[in-house]
């Protein structure tokens, strides 16, 4: 079932946790919100589980207007950072707790809640573990244990609050792994809050960017990596370099000499480019934005090289295929062609 959200925002006090953001989450995709601490993302969950009222705005699941409906009425499974296993019970009776609680009239009868339940947990491969209590499992069978407990109520969508965020890092990118199996297997359309870059990039359909409650970029992994928005993006994903400079007649020039790139739809007035490491070639300095390599260095496999670019305070850094030409040497002039960027105005660079 697809999820619209329509002008949704959140405010505590002083705080604008979540300026009113609109979202559409389409049928069967596994999204990631993925932002820094305090971005919203985790508010931004909640307000779709019905744990916490809206300020303003919809909350559409399908075509049923959701927004004043409890967390039960919406029928979603919440999987949280911290187990929250009820510890007395075992796996078996943690999953089948959501199952047992239904009021009387749509409650399943003993044989269903069992084969249910068995199904579930040979769904998160935990069948041969049933009867442990929670004490006696591993934080990543925790987490697979809370999974099929959420799914036991056939929920109409899977959100996860940083459901990987207390296990080590191996345990983290197995789960992750799998997670990605347990959603094709399902198609359950599922969001997972992540301030993991990689997690976020490797497993989802969709990568919902968000920045101080606000949603920054909503794209495949593909796009917010290759094609950030916005400043904020080019930081926050992977490594990037920024050239002060100035706009004029739609071409951007970082100093006196050497050639201009065009800054695409802005026009004129101070500007910053973007340009990840990867996305720049050395040329002659005449060709490009001439430079100086200051620092040559390789690593796995490939070329680093470090550039002082003319008037500019901060060095830029080249991510070069090692075999592709002979390595600059420190000292060496160059150009640098850019194959991919970006220029914002530096307002809001
Ligand atoms: N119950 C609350 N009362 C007051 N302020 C809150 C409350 N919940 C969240 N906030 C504030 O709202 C902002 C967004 O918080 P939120 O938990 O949504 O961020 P987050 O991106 O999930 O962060 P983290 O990754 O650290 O969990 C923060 O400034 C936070 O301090």
């Amino acid at each position: 079932m697809d999820i619209r959200i329509e002008g949704v925002g959140k405010q505590f006090g002083e705080t604008a946790a979540l300026h009113p953001v609109d979202l559409v989450i389409p049928s069967g995709q596994l999204v990631a919100l993925l932002g820094p601490s305090g971005s919203g993302k985790t508010t931004l969950l909640r307000l779709i589980a019905g744990l916490l009222p809206v300020d303003g705005g919809r909350i559409l699941f399908g075509n049923h207007d959701a927004t004043r409906l409890s967390l039960r009425e919406r029928r979603v499974g919440f999987v949280f950072q911290h187990y929250a296993l009820f510890p007395h019970l075992s796996v078996f009776e943690n999953v089948a707790f959501g199952l047992r609680c239904r009021p009387r009239a749509s409650r399943p009868d003993k044989a269903t809640i069992t084969r249910k339940v068995d199904e579930l947990l040979g769904l998160v491969q935990m069948a041969g573990l049933r009867d442990r209590l929670p004490d006696q499992l591993s934080g990543g069978q925790k987490q697979r244990v809370a999974l099929a407990r959420a799914m036991a109520i056939d929920p109409t969508v899977l959100l996860l609050d940083e459901p990987f965020g207390a296990l080590d890092a191996k345990v983290r990118v197995e789960l992750r792994r799998w997670l990605r199996r347990f959603h094709d297997e399902t198609g359950i359309t599922t969001l997972f809050v992540t301030h993991d870059q990689e997690e976020a990039l490797e497993l989802a359909d969709r990568v919902v960017v968000m920045s101080q409650g606000r949603i920054e970029q909503d794209g495949s992994p593909d796009a917010v990596y290759a094609e950030p928005a916005t400043p904020f993006v080019y930081d926050f994903l992977g490594r990037s370099n920024q050239i002060a400079g100035k706009v004029l007649g739609g071409d951007f020039r970082a100093g006196e000499g050497g050639s201009a790139v065009p800054a695409r739809d802005f026009v004129s007035g101070p500007a910053t480019l973007f340009a990840r490491p990867h996305d720049i070639d050395v040329v002659a300095p005449e060709a490009g934005l001439p430079a100086t390599v200051s620092e040559v260095r390789s690593l796995a496999g490939r070329l680093i090289l470090e550039a002082a670019v003319d008037g500019q305070a901060r060095p830029v850094e080249v991510d070069l295929p090692y075999a592709d030409r002979p390595a600059p040497q420190r000292g060496e002039r160059i150009g640098l062609a850019l194959r991919r960027y970006r220029v914002f105005p530096s307002a809001s660079a």
